[in-house]
């Protein structure tokens, strides 16, 4: 029996007050795998409709923070403000946050340590690009974006860490259980020589990147992949089909 299964939603730049409270609704009255738990991350200005709407058992993500409390911080949000909003969790790193907004690993790590310490649970994304898994930098990648977290935090308890290959992302091309597997097997390895035994095996590290109903029962059954992080079908019913991907 490893860590908890955990699957999130990540809604990104998505929904209406009316689109969001449908899928809410029916999140509400599905049948969701007990041991699974659920968080969803709406585009921020919904934040708090959708925890006042979703049942408690369902967490709230934002999908950035920023890492002061408060200031001249035009456009932001702080962890502060999501605990003011009861919201439980944040998305860092993303690629998009990452190729879009030009985050870099150090301001990424940055927001993973202020959101914790803040009381705002983490998941931190990490994830090699085309040409960098073509030219054979996968780990490298991946562990330069791990390091830059380790050397600001010493405590992972309340981060889940969502591997999410930039090729898979909304492309409809998944990486095979094999190819997730693989790396997801490395990050633990590499937690377990950097940060300690207990954090690699208690640690969730879940797999994100063109994850479907259809692909998600094979994902789920590797050793080392302990949910997911779903962009474009969390905004559909099957959403509920990859909560429940093991029962
Ligand atoms: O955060 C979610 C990922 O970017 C995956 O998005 P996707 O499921 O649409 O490929």
């Amino acid at each position: 029996m490893g860590p908890r299964f955990f699957v999130g939603g990540n809604f990104k730049m998505n929904g209406t007050q009316a689109f969001l409270k449908n899928l809410i609704d029916s999140l509400n009255s599905s049948q969701l795998d007990r041991d699974a738990e659920v968080v969803i991350a709406p585009p921020s200005l919904y934040l708090d409709q959708c925890r006042k709407q979703a049942n408690k058992e369902i967490g709230v993500a934002a999908q950035n923070a920023f890492n002061a409390s408060s200031g001249a911080f035009t456009g932001e949000i702080s962890p502060e403000q999501l605990k003011d909003l009861g919201i439980e969790w944040v998305i860092l790193g993303h690629s998009e946050r990452r190729e879009i907004f030009k985050e870099s690993d150090e301001l990424i790590a940055l927001k993973v340590a202020f959101a914790l310490k803040t009381g705002i649970k983490v998941i931190a994304c990490i994830g090699e690009k085309l040409e960098e898994r073509e030219s054979g930098k996968t780990f490298e990648v991946v562990t330069r974006q791990l390091q830059a977290i380790a050397k600001q935090i010493n405590d992972w308890t309340n981060v889940v860490i969502a591997y999410e290959p930039v090729w898979a992302i909304g492309t409809g091309k998944v990486a095979t259980p094999k190819q997730a597997q693989e790396i997801h097997e490395y990050i633990r390895k590499w937690l377990k020589e950097n940060v300690s035994e207990a954090t690699a095996e208690n640690t969730r590290i879940i797999y994100g990147g063109s994850v479907n109903a259809s692909n998600a029962t094979e994902l789920a059954k590797q050793h080392d992949i302990n949910g997911f992080l779903v962009g474009g079908a969390s905004l559909k019913p099957e959403f509920v089909n990859i909560v429940n991907a093991r029962i």
